[in-house]
């Protein structure tokens, strides 16, 4: 697996300046802290000669001194370094964010929850350990291990033959190292299918608790979890015994066995050789060691910012996603929804075909047909949530492309389950227009119908949802039309919104929609017969087709789809 460092590269190049004083500032550090080391050796070299120290005071002075401002360009170097990780890692979870939100459902559908979430936190990690520690690590080992060097063959040149162990090391480790892709494939592919099955075991857990089939999920989780233990067993055989021979070559021992070719010198040589193989070659041991595990994170981070980079590109900026709509303003007064000749394909399937329809102003349409016909799906294309394939939306005579970033300021949507945010019922309800006061949070609940159940919560509108509070799925449903309400839409879409609560949450829902039909365009995904015959318009869709469209009395009448449903509904109902 090779690794490519142009994404990397792009992503730092949003931090240069402070990246660029982070590293310098811990190079500065990297050579101070060094030389005590180099005072020691130099010292001891000039006693080894027989010379005696005049002034002791100004070496170790010195060393003092370069300790101080070591340890000040350190923290000073952290601290940077931690600041432009930050500010990066915000920059890239907001344009992710910001693009995710702007995107069609399609894009995020093919761009993966799971991998987004897995930016979000893994890779973003990843970067972390790059920015804030591998890159600054990596540096000064470097400048330890070159000056280490320097030092070694200036103070005492035949000390270098101690140094094979650790050329052996080296060359053993990118040996080590070159063979690796293929088994970080193994070992990415071995995690994500552990993760895959522990996500569908915990979320299927009710259905797992309930029905015997329950070894099915069981039994993917366990062989997912045997695959990644047999590669991480196999793998760690595998390297074992070059691992254990690094760790040999680089020891005191094997350098010392090595530098005691030394002995071979005359005596006054033979004693600054050794001493200088022996402080100098083991002070390199842990840099290198260090300089391994920081190329390994810098090539870990390369991977994380090229997904990054291509989950970006998958999910276009905004700007990018609408540029000629900046231009557009959205209609004024009431808007009808056309469409004209839409398709679109999942996949392999059509799944909706030559579509041409016309949703009303100011009035109720329902769109109804049977399961599977693609009703959601024409919701979805009908609000610019998913691109059509071929074909055009447009609003009153302007193409909803060219609308897209005024659709959150006009549209609201109510869907088949409620859609809450982690947050309090107030700031849940807010979602509909953002900084609103709670006075009108709070007559938006009364036209729903919910104000006194949440105002008897345990702290009213303050309450967090999902924290040991759980409101039924219709009361929940009921604070989603609040929030709906709340954005005064100019357009409302709904995709069955009472099929799954009680009674009474499906009365008080019907009952608000029909007081916003006389000043919104309400577009609803339907089977209730008595919402489908108290409709002004009724579009009938089969095997993603338009049927039949018009008023529900006269499709009801004819023999067309509309009264083929009716009757088996009337057929289910008295049987
Ligand atoms: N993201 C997707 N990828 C592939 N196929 C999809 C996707 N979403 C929906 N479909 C398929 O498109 C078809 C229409 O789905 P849709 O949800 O629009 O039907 P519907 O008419 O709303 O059904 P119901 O009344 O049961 O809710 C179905 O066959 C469904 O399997």
């Amino acid at each position: 697996m090779s690794t490519d460092w142009r994404a990397l590269s792009h992503l730092l190049r949003r931090i240069r300046t402070p990246l660029i004083i982070g590293l310098s500032l811990e190079v500065i550090a990297s050579l101070c802290l060094l030389t005590p080391l180099v005072v020691a050796v130099f010292t001891v070299s000039h006693l080894a000669g027989g010379k005696p120290l005049t002034d002791p005071v100004w070496p170790l002075g010195l060393a003092a001194a370069a300790v101080i401002i070591g340890g000040i360009a350190r923290s000073a170097s952290t601290l940077v370094l931690h600041r432009a990780d930050n500010r990066l890692q915000l920059h890239i979870r907001r344009d992710l964010l910001t693009n995710v939100r702007h995107s069609p459902l399609e894009t995020v559908d093919r761009a993966g929850g799971s991998r987004i979430k897995q930016i979000v936190t893994d890779h973003v990690d990843a970067l972390h350990h790059v920015i804030a520690h591998a890159i600054g690590n990596a540096l000064s080992a470097l400048v330890l291990v070159l000056a280490g060097l320097a030092l070694l063959i200036w103070v005492a040149p035949l000390a270098t033959v101690a140094l094979a162990p650790l050329i052996a090391a080296v060359v053993l480790s990118r040996r080590q190292r070159r063979g690796m892709g293929p088994h970080m494939r193994e070992y990415q592919a071995a995690s994500h299918d552990l993760d895959r099955a522990s996500v569908e075991f915990v979320q299927g857990i009710t259905a797992l608790k309930v029905f015997h089939y329950s070894e099915t999920g069981l039994s993917r989780f366990r062989s997912a979890a045997q695959r990644w233990a047999t590669f991480v067993e196999s793998w760690a055989r595998r390297v074992t015994p070059s691992m254990t021979a690094q760790q040999v070559l680089l020891s005191p021992i094997a350098v010392a066995a090595f530098a005691s070719i030394t002995l071979l010198l005359p005596q006054n040589q033979a004693a600054t050789t050794l001493l200088a193989a022996m402080v100098l070659i083991p002070a390199m041991m842990s840099p290198l060691w260090s300089l391994a595990f920081a190329l390994w994170d810098i090539t870990t981070g390369a991977d994380a910012a090229r997904t990054i980079e291509e989950t970006l590109r998958e999910c276009p900026s905004p700007t990018e996603g609408n540029a000629a709509a900046s231009t557009l303003s959205w209609p004024s007064g009431p808007v009808s929804l056309h469409a004209s000749a839409v398709s679109v394909r999942l996949g392999e399937r059509d799944i909706l075909r030559d579509i041409n329809l016309t949703c009303p102003a100011t009035a109720t349409t329902v769109i109804t047909g049977p399961s599977g016909a693609g009703k959601t799906l024409l919701l979805e294309v009908l609000t610019g949530l998913r691109p059509t394939h071929t074909g055009i939306v447009s609003i009153n005579e302007t193409p909803l492309t060219s609308l897209q970033p005024q659709l959150n300021d006009h549209v609201s949507a109510l869907w088949q389950r409620p859609r809450i945010l982690r947050g309090t019922v107030a700031e849940n309800i807010a979602l509909g227009r953002p900084g609103t006061d709670i006075e009108a949070c709070q007559r938006v609940a009364r036209e729903a119908d919910i104000h006194d159940r949440l105002q008897a919560l345990p702290q009213g509108y303050d309450t967090m949802l999902g924290e040991g509070i759980d409101l039924s799925g219709g009361e929940l449903q009921r604070l989603c039309l609040a929030r709906a309400l709340l954005a005064e839409p100019t357009l409302i879409v709904l995709d069955e919104p009472t099929a799954s609560i009680d009674r009474e949450s499906a009365w008080a829902i019907d009952k608000a929609l029909r007081n916003l039909a006389n000043r919104c365009t309400v577009i609803r995904v339907d089977h209730r017969l008595d919402v489908v015959m108290s409709a002004d318009h009724v579009i009938v869709i089969d095997e993603g087709r338009v049927a039949e469209a018009g008023k529900p009395d006269q499709l009801a009448a004819g023999n067309g789809t509309l009264a083929s449903l009716i009757d088996s509904q009337t057929a289910v109902t008295t049987a």
